[in-house]
Order: structure tokens, then sequence, then C-alpha cells
């Protein structure tokens, strides 16, 4: 199967927000290391509120920016602003507008948990013990345990609990469920709902795992080889996506003859097209190229979005 072509290329679906509203602003974002561009003129702006789900091949430069963002790193070129303040520029009190939880959930080992959260909420002056006590209560942490007898789920839970309890205006959560397990997650995914829920804290979540995406987000962002490639809410995603089945009679045409196919596949000898940006003429042309029958289907946001993001490269039949 040759490689499939894209006719049609990503349309910003999102209306623009006035540049105020934004918790994150990023121009002509380019992050170089050696010969390789992990950010490549990254223009980007997230509006404030909500859930805004970032998703990407490995090494889309996910991490990247979020260091950038975060001030631990310095851009080749190209502004970043976070909370309306640059990047490069920002101090303690900024530091504390901002929330972040990784998968690495480090955490002093030799710590209980009390001794933990007592540092924190000297730290933190917005610190809200209610909050933190509600979203641990998820995880069944007790105080008195040190850090080094928590399971990984539990050490994810204490973390988003101390994240969230310190009313941070902006949430960054990268890959924080991964190698939990299934009880593990959904308690983790249940607490950044509650904490969306009640409260004005914009959260960026970004995982590879398109079910906690479908169930959590507002707002989808494609980055794609360090470039923002699609911005819409999860539905507008959706619908520029589109399965056809179609059944032929010798063979199937090459790829080429039809545009924007994402993915092929020969299932029970009919012929699965998922398909960007194409109408309902998709049909016509499928007969025009000798299908017999054809009809289309439902495409949920994690077939969509993967065959998206493999688009270039498509599985032989
Ligand atoms: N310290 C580094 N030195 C050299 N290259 C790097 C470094 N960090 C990242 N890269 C490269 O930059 C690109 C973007 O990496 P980044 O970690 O930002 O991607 P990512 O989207 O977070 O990927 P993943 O989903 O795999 O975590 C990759 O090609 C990676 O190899």
């Amino acid at each position: 199967m040759s490689a499939p072509s894209l006719q049609v290329i990503a349309p910003m679906t999102a209306p623009e927000p006035a540049p105020t509203d934004c918790v994150i602003e990023t121009e002509n974002l380019t992050l170089c290391y050696g010969k390789r561009k992990a950010l490549n003129g990254l223009n980007l702006r997230i509006p404030r509120g909500r859930i805004h789900a970032i998703v990407g091949a490995n090494g889309a430069g996910k991490s990247s920016l979020f260091r950038i963002l975060l001030g631990f790193q310095s851009a080749t070129s190209g502004s970043a602003r976070i909370l309306g303040r640059d990047c490069n520029q920002l101090t303690q009190m900024d530091r504390g507008r901002i929330g972040f939880v990784n998968e690495e959930h480090s955490l002093p080992s030799w710590l209980r948990v009390d001794e933990v959260v007592a540092m924190q909420r000297r730290l933190y002056p917005r610190w809200d013990e209610t909050r933190y006590q509600h979203i641990v209560g998820h995880f069944h942490v007790l105080p008195e345990q040190r850090v080094k007898e928590l399971s990984r789920g539990e050490r994810a839970g204490v973390n988003l609990a101390m994240a969230l309890a310190q009313q941070p205006e902006l949430l960054i959560l990268d890959e924080p469920t991964l190698g939990l397990d299934v009880v593990a997650k959904r308690a983790f995914l249940e607490a950044v709902l509650y904490a969306v829920d009640q409260t004005d804290c914009t959260i960026i979540y970004c995982s590879h795992q398109m079910e906690e995406i479908e169930r959590l987000a507002d707002n989808l962002i494609i980055l794609e080889r360090g470039e923002l490639k699609h911005m819409s809410p999860p539905d507008e995603f959706c619908e520029r996506v589109s399965l056809w089945v179609a059944e032929f009679n010798f063979v199937a045409p090459e790829n080429d003859k039809l545009p924007g196919v994402l993915q092929v596949q020969r299932i029970d000898g009919l012929f699965h097209y998922l398909v960007l940006d194409q109408d309902d003429s998709f049909g016509p042309q499928l007969e025009a190229l000798g299908a017999r029958r054809h009809y289309r289907g439902v495409v949920s946001l994690d077939r969509a979005v993967n065959a998206f993001l493999a688009r270039h490269h498509a599985a032989p039949l």
C-alpha cells in the first residue's frame, strides 16, 4: 500500500481567544537540540478554563514545551508566556500560581506523608486543607505512612492533592497516570474532574491514553513534530474523520486515488477507510473506483486521533 496523502490540512477551528484570556501563549516557539527541532515555530494559544488535552506521538515536543513553559529551559527562538508572564522571567510568586504533576511522582521518600504536606502548607499561602483532604481521600493514604511505603498510585494521589490544594490557576499534568492500575487511574481522573468542577483552575492534560482524553477533555490539541496540527473541542475533531466501509469486486484501488486517506484496514473482505476532511462525496468516489457497495460508519475519538497520528506510518493491508 502506498503512503496516504492528505489533501487538506487542519483548519484551526477553535475561536481565537483574546490575549488576556489565554493561560498559555507561544509565538514562533522553536527549540533545537543540536540539529533536532523539538519545537518548530509553535504558535499556541490556550484559553483560560476547563481541561485542555495535549496529544502527540512520541517525540512530538510535549515535554519540551512544558520545560519551556515552566521556565526550566530557554527556547532557541520565539516567545512563550504562561498566565501572562514571560516564561524566562517567572518569579516565586508566579510559580505559586502554577501546579505541575508528571509521571515520576517524586517525593522525599524518607519523610512521612503528613511531614511532606506540612512543608507544602508552609510554602503555599493559599493552601486549602479541605481540598487536600477531599482529594487525598480518593486514594486511602494514611498521614503517618512514609512516602517510600506508598504505591505508585498513592504517590500520584498525594501529588495531585498537594498540587490542587495550592489553588493553582493553572495545573499541568504530564502523563500523570502512567503506570497506575485501573482503580488508581479512575480515582485520579475523578479527582481531576472534581477539581475542575469545584474550582476555576485551568488544566492542561497530556496523555497517550485516549480513553482518558475522551473522558476529560473539553479541548483537544494535537502536536506533531513540534507544530500545532489541530485545536478544537474533541467532537469537532471526530467530525473531521469519517469511516467508510466498501466492498470491491476484484481489487481495491490504490490509496492515492482517494483523497484524505489516513488508514485502510481489510476486515472480513471489506475495506475500512478512515479519511480526513471528506464529505458525502467520498461515497460516489468509492463507486467510481469500482466499489459494489459502501456505507459510512461512526468513528471514536480514540480511533480518529490514533489514525491521524499514525498517518505517515500506514501499515500494509
Ligand atoms: N535533552 C535532549 N537532548 C536531545 N534531544 C532531545 C532532548 N530532549 C528531547 N529531545 C528530542 O526532542 C524531541 C521532542 O522530545 P519531547 O520529549 O519533548 O517529546 P514528547 O512529545 O514529550 O515525547 P514522549 O511522548 O515520547 O514523551 C524528540 O525528538 C527528542 O528526541
